[in-house]
């Protein structure tokens, strides 16, 4: 039985890598700043800032983004210290980040890439967040940007052409009522071990920051943006097919462990976990759209940050490079169904260890 391989991004600074095409993701974490250094205000209690403050950052990838993520919380920590003290948090108060994704993940990026000037000490965290990898209580907030989305696994079937599960697509794309329900039962079997993990890892009363896309209720992968762009790779990986360049055989058996959740399914899996408190659930909404620099080349560009690594790993890179060029070629003739597509929701999730 083949295993699921790690979904790392393309790594380096180079022109083609996540850290420089990954301006999407943080666009979310600029958003939402000021709700979440509100939620920190006051959910966090006073008691659990002093001598060192542990923050965690849960698929952090290469940067730039976990150091926008970071410094946003630690500011925020810093500033109710200060004002609810009168003390200077630099006097009393030490930083522990922990960067933490895939043993894959290109950490030497993140590592050499460290913003000059910062005000605390950096460790790595190798390891998939679904188990453990840090001891019981060894850290206060815990934050995962834009990596809720990356199952675990392929559910069993999806791509077995003999199983009533098969899927024909590479992604769950909504339509098909029993692939989304293996995927979403993988989802929840996930999440679950992701939330009971972080509640021994965290110290009690601290918070989990949760940032990332859902579907709104009722709509369907392949109605947004995102599950569009998706069914073009696909269509993509077909083309290659045709012209004989990859196996048919390879691409019909091909299906990404990706599932995007609707909001409801979200919150129902948080209630039930039932380790947490639910602090905040804020649809993030920003003044210019989700995507103000909507384009078949960026998208192109950012799907291929996210996904080349993936593909590369299934097909080859020469190939992945192709699919990427017929990506943007065919987002440009359906530029119109995709800027009118729904574009899903963005959300802050607040949960505080009980
Ligand atoms: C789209 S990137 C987001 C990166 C970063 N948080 C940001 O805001 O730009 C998703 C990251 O999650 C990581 N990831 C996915 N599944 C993971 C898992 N099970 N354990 C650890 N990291 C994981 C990937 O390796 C990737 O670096
Ligand atoms: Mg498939």
């Amino acid at each position: 039985m083949s295993t699921t391989p790690q979904w790392i991004m393309i790594g380096g600074e180079g022109p083609e890598s996540y850290n420089k095409n990954s301006s999407y993701q943080r666009r979310l974490l600029e958003a939402a700043k000021e709700k979440m250094s509100e939620a920190i205000t006051a959910k966090l209690s006073l008691d659990l800032i002093s001598d060192r403050f542990g923050v965690a950052d849960f698929g952090c990838a290469s940067g730039p983004n976990t150091f926008v993520a970071v410094q946003n919380i630690i500011d925020a920590v810093e500033d109710k210290y200060r004002k609810e003290t009168g003390l200077n948090p630099a006097d009393n108060i030490e930083f522990q980040v922990l960067f933490n994704d895939f043993t894959t993940n290109d950490f030497n990026t993140l590592f050499q890439s460290l913003p000059p000037g910062r005000r605390y000490y950096s460790s790595g965290v190798p390891g998939s967040f679904y188990n453990r990898v840090l001891p019981k209580e060894s850290f206060h907030i815990g934050v995962i940007n834009y990596a809720l989305n990356f199952t675990s696994k392929v559910p069993e079937g999806i791509t077995d052409r003999d199983s009533p599960l098969w899927n024909k697509d590479i992604h769950c794309t909504g339509f098909n009522q029993a692939v989304k329900k293996a995927y979403l039962d993988q989802y929840l079997s996930d999440i679950k071990n992701l939330l009971d993990a972080r509640a021994e890892e965290l110290v009690p009363g601290g918070l989990m920051l949760l940032f990332g896309s859902c579907l709104q209720d009722g709509v369907k992968m392949s109605e947004t943006f995102m599950g569009i762009v998706l069914d073009i790779v696909g269509a993509s990986l077909n083309d290659l097919a045709q012209l004989g360049l990859i196996d048919q055989k390879e691409v019909d058996s091909f299906t990404t462990p990706l599932y995007f959740a609707e909001e409801g399914e979200l919150r129902q899996i948080i209630e039930e976990n039932g380790k947490y408190t639910v602090e905040a659930f804020e649809d993030i909404i920003q003044p210019n759209g989700e995507f103000p620099y909507l384009d078949p080349k960026i998208l192109a560009d950012s799907f291929k940050a996210i996904f080349g690594a993936f593909l590369s790993a299934h097909f080859g890179i020469d190939a992945m490079r192709k699919v990427f060029e017929l990506v943007e070629v065919k987002a440009r003739e359906e530029f119109s169904h995709i800027r009118k597509a729904n574009l899903g929701m963005q959300y802050l999730i607040v949960l505080r260890k009980n």
